[in-house]
């Protein structure tokens, strides 16, 4: 049934009354934070002035400092009020955009009236504070909105549940001040309003979805906490804006302990991080800490490496299989990222209490002042009830002492006293104040000419050493890098530690020894080279961070999971994957295509609580329809959202693949679509594709580095595409030559399932055999 002329009219009238009800409270807080922000300046401006400084004796000290807190305290209260009050103006500047989205009508189970709850980005209260006009969409009530068809309905809150009735169900799109749809909807939030967000263009940044959460989506953006919340669903089925969604939700509901320092995201790459990082802000939320996991590793690895990334041994194990290297190191790839290897170092490092650790001597103006054998004896002779780093404390107290010791002679050396002569007038000002400090002067001229030269000696050695004792405080006087290689040296090393090694494990261990000798860590080496370290050193825990969100968590090793846990020991994690986007070579871990698998391995089964999400809400059915024959799973549901099938156009020669796209991208351009993502499957593709389009098309090419897009049309390798979405996508060569290995088909879903609108296939002589076995009825074969 349609909604009735009247009640079009009553609802646009409540939408002008609540404008109303917004502007004043705007402007009212427009008047008050102007009025505090000149409050503020004139402070700042006059805060030496405010204050009566006395320092003749000491009630008149304590007189003083008491006047500075004051004075300060009044300062950070009005910073205080007037952030408050800025934050509230931004949030009433979203309403006035769109003062709500959902309406349901609700009454209480015992209760003879009804309520009508609206639903929208913030809450809102008259002007007395009684009546709530707009109700937050992360209230508990408005989960009612989310969840439930009219009908008899519950909700929960921190008291209970509530039980009652829910007679209607509405959604608005409410736009420059006017009601320019409205719908009453069933079970599901309208499929005209998702139509028309689905059917919208997608452009460089990710939209919020708060309008139109779906209700399994819902449940994982209410769900109590637990260690581990495990989130699978297909591509396009809304992990990483649920996700978002959450972490608005959990900044809300635990609003007086929780803030967006406390939680943590991990994107898949930089790209990544610029697309979601307008979502919380939309929300009138701080955007969560963000990084990569690279960023993590490289963040704890000494300098002297020179780091793999990811995508580089991507791209290597893309473009290398004819490499006669190639096999032993992807059995290297797999094995190091496996729980047994982890376990061996665990086994390794124990070994090390007793034998076989490795110091490094400290180098001090070019003359050793530590050795390592004295480091290693000191060592050896700690407490063996002692663990590891609690041992390695002991000695870094020990060396500093040492280092302190056994400069003083230096202050008789030359290159101290030539150092002296350098030394300007302010530093040997602030040396002679810190004598008269010390009352160090005597009358002895000579005595307190002697004694401000032993002062500025030291002074001086004190500053060359900072740099050495700032590294043994970080442990540097620990040779990692030489017991990482020992693991490797020889082949029967690690035997010891573990029983089942790879097949060619002495290729591997040349492999990674010619490799550690240059200083160049591959990537499969580096996180079980920081995990040994930190072993050692003492794990770098973040007890602040209280939710971590792994997004895109098919492409994290076994070992790289266990790592995560010991790093964040407090942390309840979300974790969102689809197996069937697996793109990175470690270990089989998804043969069977569950998330949960490694899981189960880590964690015990109390502490997962899986929510699976089946809709695939991105791209039209028939693009759905299309893509997942490339996986062979045919239990992807598509949102009902119509379109073109996807097209398939063979080329004869490399110039015909030219034009056809260069006509191609013109076409989808003319349909008005503005972005588009030409995708290719190695960073070497889409350099060469790159080179023979630049003339002839505006286009930008995209590589790991990247860490932003503009509309338009790109240009990346698919692996970079990961969690981003465009209008049309081309894949730029299906031929057989392109995708044939079974490793490449995850690889090709990914890429073709960033696309909304469009999705166009090129290849040459003979098609990959992933396409060819799709029914030729889900797509438009152009010869
Ligand atoms: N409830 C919803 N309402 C409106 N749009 C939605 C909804 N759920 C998902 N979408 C849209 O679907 C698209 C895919 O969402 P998202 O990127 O979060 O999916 P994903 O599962 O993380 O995808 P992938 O695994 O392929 O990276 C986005 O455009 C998102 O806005």
């Amino acid at each position: 049934m349609g909604i009735r002329p009247e009640d079009h009219q009553q609802e646009q009238h409540r939408v002008n009354q609540v404008i109303q009800e917004i502007e004043r409270q705007m402007n009212l807080l427009l008047q008050n934070t102007s009025q505090l922000k000149g409050d503020i300046v004139s402070i700042r401006k006059n805060f030496w002035e405010d204050i009566r400084i006395n320092l003749e004796n000491e009630s008149e000290v304590i007189e003083t400092v008491a006047s500075m807190l004051q004075q300060s305290q009044v300062l950070s209260e009005r910073e205080r009020t007037h952030q408050q009050g800025s934050r509230q103006l931004s949030s009433l500047s979203r309403l006035h955009q769109s003062p709500w989205f959902g309406r349901v009508n609700f009454m209480e189970t015992g209760e003879q009236h009804e309520e009508a709850i609206y639903i929208g980005i913030a809450s809102l209260y008259d002007a007395e504070g009684d009546e709530i006009l707009v109700y937050d969409w992360r209230t508990p009530i408005a989960s009612l909105f989310y969840d439930y068809p009219p009908g008899p309905v519950q909700f929960d809150t921190p008291t209970g549940t509530i039980y009652g009735d829910m007679s209607l169900k509405r959604q608005y799109i409410i736009r420059h001040n006017t009601i320019q749809a409205m719908f009453d909807t069933g079970l599901t939030i309208g499929d005209q309003i998702l139509q028309e967000v689905l059917g919208q263009q997608a452009n460089s940044e990710m939209k919020s979805i708060v309008a139109t959460i779906q209700r399994e989506q819902n449940r994982l953006i209410r769900a109590k906490d637990s260690r581990i919340l495990l989130v699978q669903g297909p591509a396009g089925s809304g992990k990483t804006s649920t996700a978002l969604q959450r972490i608005a939700y959990l900044l809300y509901r635990d609003r007086n302990t929780l803030t967006s320092e406390n939680i943590l995201l991990f994107s898949p790459n930089p790209l990544f991080n610029s697309y979601v990082s307008t979502v919380l802000p939309e929300l009138g939320e701080r955007n969560m800490q963000q990084t990569t996991f690279q960023e993590y590793l490289e963040s704890g690895i000494e300098s002297i490496f020179t780091l793999e990334d990811a995508f580089t041994q991507l791209e290597y194990l893309l473009t290398a299989t004819k490499d006669v290297a190639y096999e032993t190191r992807l059995t290297g790839i797999s094995f190091k990222a496996s729980l047994s290897f982890m376990k061996a170092i665990d086994h390794y490092v124990t070994s090390l209490e007793t034998q076989g650790m490795v110091f490094k001597d400290l180098i001090f103006k070019d003359r050793i002042l530590i050795s390592h054998e004295e480091i290693h004896h000191y060592y050896q002779n700690c407490d063996p009830a002692l663990s590891i780093p609690e041992r390695i404390q002991k000695v870094t107290i020990w060396i500093l002492a040492q280092m302190k010791k056994r400069t003083q002679k230096d202050r008789k050396l030359p290159w101290v006293s030539e150092e002296i002569q350098l030394l300007d007038d302010e530093t040997l000002n602030r040396a002679y104040q810190k004598l008269q400090q010390k009352n160090a002067f005597t009358e002895d001229s000579f005595d307190d000419f002697a004694r401000e030269e032993e002062l500025l000696a030291n002074w001086v050695i004190q500053k060359h050493l900072q740099p050495l004792r700032n590294d043994v405080k970080k442990r540097s006087f620990i040779d990692v890098p030489a017991l990482y290689q020992q693991l490797f040296s020889d082949p029967s090393f690690l035997h010891r530690f573990m029983e089942d090694l790879p097949a060619n494990w002495p290729g591997i261990c040349e492999q990674t020894t010619s490799q550690l000798a240059t200083n160049q860590l591959a990537y499969e080496d580096t996180t079980p080279y920081l995990y040994l370290k930190e072993k050692l050193e003492g794990f770098r825990e973040n007890r602040s961070l209280r939710h971590v969100f792994i997004d895109e968590a098919q492409d994290y090793s076994l070992f790289q999971f266990a790592f995560i846990r010991h790093l964040f020991p407090r942390a309840k994690m979300t974790v969102l994957g689809d197996p069937y986007q697996q793109i990175h070579p470690h270990s089989g871990s998804y043969d069977d295509n569950l998330l949960s698998t490694p899981f189960t391995t880590l964690f015990s089964q109390e502490e997962i609580k899986e929510i699976p999400l089946g809709k695939s809400y991105r791209s039209t059915r028939p693009i759905v329809e299309f893509t997942r024959q490339i996986i062979k799973n045919p239990t992807i549901q598509p949102f009902d959202r119509q379109g073109e099938r996807p097209h398939l156009v063979q080329w004869r020669n490399k110039d015909e693949h030219i034009q056809q796209l260069i006509t191609r991208l013109h076409e989808i351009q003319q349909r008005g679509h503005r972005t588009i993502a030409i995708l290719c499957k190695t960073a070497q593709e889409s350099h060469d594709a790159y080179e023979r389009l630049q003339d002839r098309i505006q286009l930008q090419l995209i590589h790991h580095e990247s860490s932003s897009f503009d509309d338009g049309i790109l240009i990346l390798p698919c692996y970079l595409a990961k969690g981003v979405e465009f209008d049309a996508v081309i894949i730029y060569d299906v031929s057989a030559s392109q995708y044939n290995h079974k490793s490449e088909r995850k690889l090709l879903y990914t890429a073709c399932t960033r696309a909304m609108h469009e999705l166009h296939l090129f290849y040459g002589e003979e098609l990959s055999p992933m396409i060819a076995s799709i029914d030729p009825a889900s797509y438009v074969h152009e010869c």
